[in-house]
């Protein structure tokens, strides 16, 4: 699914509109049939209706949307905000369409508003702004988002929540912005509603399919977007009758270190799991009974030291290195981890430790090979930039900036991880859930891409099919044993179950 901005938004409902062809006020009407199913669906029509509706084409779908509740049989009353006297045409033209149905309790407020009473059982529909916002709420309205908020209504929010821009929310002014317990967004998410942080306002998420144009979905370029099954079936290798685990690809792992031996056995393990034909292990001598009896089928590559990573290895016989899980950030491994990067010679997954002693020696960074494969969590990453964003939004901007100065693909993980390439685009992954959150889990998601990069994907195609399979052997795995008990090992339990779905 592609992710397009405002802008590309607009361009698009404009050029359904000129090719289907179809006028906008029937686009309207179609996009508020679509609301008013949804609505229903939810809400019988015993249900109080509230409807704020803004001066824009967002206004309009409200009023539209009020007319067709009212024709169902819903009690509806309409708040439309008209303060400068000026709607747009398709507002008006549906203001007079409800006025004429009769059936709905009508207000137009220019200047002030007396409030409706909004109980617990009322159900507001939030029609104020849409994508057609472009700058923080205030006055009136900001007022009337905080009587909203603050009152025990339910709100559904028309296409996004009032207040709520669709790109970026940094500056925006939070307490002014609708807090919706559904929000019904039209053709495809936005982009704010993939952060975490913006979660708050939307409620449930549904997407309503208006049928507007796919040729210009398919031909126009974009930024961002959301991988599905169907972009990433296409690339899965398959495996030759006469594959031999020399021609299955060749990983090195450099992880763990006393203590978090853990680190490198859940790692390597997925590295396994993903289909790479030998998988190495190097990692500090005491950790030497650990892995054999954990990962029977890994080939052990002792480190010098006892406890920790403390010298480069040779690389020239590996197809792929992962390092970093469990590794410690003593002052030792971190001179060998800037050698080992130094002088890797094939692609790279770095992740956990590794990334935070990159972050304590910001100079190094400059050297890192390109092409490089980074695994940041949201505070891996803040650390890596030096400091804290503001908001995800701005995380994002920033690792999408660094991803093409270093010409690295950086994943920053949660939920919709993100992939940013080095030419600035994002692929968001649609797999994955909150029982991941759960310690382990990167350490799977660096083997697992580790394990692509050995069986010859090229580093976009580890990324986007890493993240993916990760994600999907998650949502197997809490589909047969719940979110709450769900551990990294499981994981890579359900990769099989993964891969098996990805080749049906
Ligand atoms: N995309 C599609 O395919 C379809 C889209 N549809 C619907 O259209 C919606 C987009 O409509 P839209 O473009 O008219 O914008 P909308 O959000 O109603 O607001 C614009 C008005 O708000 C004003 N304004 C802005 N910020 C403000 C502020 N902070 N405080 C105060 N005023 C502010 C701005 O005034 P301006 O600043 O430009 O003078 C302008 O008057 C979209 O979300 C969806 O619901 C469907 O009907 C059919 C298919
Ligand atoms: N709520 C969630 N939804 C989807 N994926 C999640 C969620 N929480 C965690 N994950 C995934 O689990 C992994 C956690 O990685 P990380 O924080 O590095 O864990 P650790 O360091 O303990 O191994 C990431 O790939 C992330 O995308
Ligand atoms: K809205």
């Amino acid at each position: 699914m592609k992710i397009f901005t405002s802008a590309q938004i607009h361009e698009l409902d404009k050029y359904t509109i000129e090719h289907e062809p179809i006028s906008s006020l029937n686009l309207m009407e179609r996009a508020a049939k679509a609301l008013k199913r949804a609505i229903e669906e939810e809400w019988s029509n015993r249900t109080p209706v509230v409807v704020f509706a803004g001066p824009g084409n967002n206004g309009g779908d409200a009023l539209a949307v009020a007319r067709m509740l009212s024709e169902d049989g819903y009690d509806v009353s309409v708040y439309l905000f008209n303060v400068q006297n000026k709607l747009s045409a398709d507002c008006l033209a549906n203001k007079k369409r409800l006025l004429d149905a009769k059936r709905v309790k009508f207000t137009e407020i220019t200047t002030n508003l007396d409030p409706p009473k909004l109980n617990a059982e009322t159900l507001v529909v939030d029609g104020l702004f849409g994508s057609g916002l472009n700058k923080p709420l205030a006055g009136g309205f900001a007022a009337m988002v905080k009587y909203i908020n603050q009152s025990p209504a339910k709100v559904v929010s028309i296409d996004i929540p009032s207040g709520l821009m669709t790109e970026d929310n940094s500056y925006n002014i939070h307490a002014n912005i609708i807090r919706a317990s559904l929000t019904l967004t039209l053709q495809q998410k936005k982009l704010s509603m993939l952060m975490a942080d913006n979660q708050q306002y939307l409620g449930r998420l549904r997407v309503l399919d208006i049928r507007l144009s796919q040729e210009f979905i398919q031909n126009t370029e974009c930024q961002c977007r959301i991988l599905e099954e169907n972009d990433i079936r296409p690339l899965l290798k398959s495996r030759s009758d006469f594959a031999h685990k020399g021609s299955m690809g060749n990983a090195l792992l450099i992880a763990g270190s006393y203590g978090m031996s853990g680190a490198s056995v859940l790692a390597t393990k997925a590295c396994l799991r993903t289909g790479a034909g030998k998988v190495t292990a190097h990692t500090p001598k005491r950790n030497y009974e650990i892995m054999q009896i954990s990962v029977p089928e890994a080939v052990l590559q002792m480190d010098a030291e006892e406890t920790i990573f403390s010298e480069p290895v040779d690389t020239e016989m590996f197809d792929a290195l992962g390092v970093g899980p469990g590794l410690g950030q003593n002052e030792t491994t971190a001179i060998a981890l800037i050698a080992q990067l130094r002088r890797a010679t094939c692609p790279l997954v770095i992740d956990a430790d590794a990334l935070n002693i990159l972050s304590s020696h910001r100079a190094w960074m400059q050297q890192l090979p390109k092409n490089i494969i980074m695994t940041p969590h949201p505070k891996e990453f803040d650390r890596l930039a030096g400091n804290a964003s503001s908001s995800c939004t701005e995380r994002l901007m920033k690792a999408s900036e660094l991803a093409e100065r270093l010409q690295a693909y950086i994943i920053l993980k949660g939920h919709y991880s993100a992939l940013c390439h080095p030419d600035g685009k994002i692929d968001f992954c649609s797999t994955g859930n909150s029982g991941m959150a759960t310690a382990g889990s990167g350490d799977v998601l660096t083997g697992i891409i580790t394990g692509l990069l050995a069986r010859g994907y090229k580093q976009e195609d580890a990324c986007r099919l890493g993240m993916h399979l990760h994600g999907l052997a998650g949502d197997l795995a809490a589909k047969d044993l719940g979110k709450e008990s769900l551990i990294a090992s499981d994981i890579i339990q359900y990769l099989p179950k993964a891969f098996l779905r990805l080749e049906e």
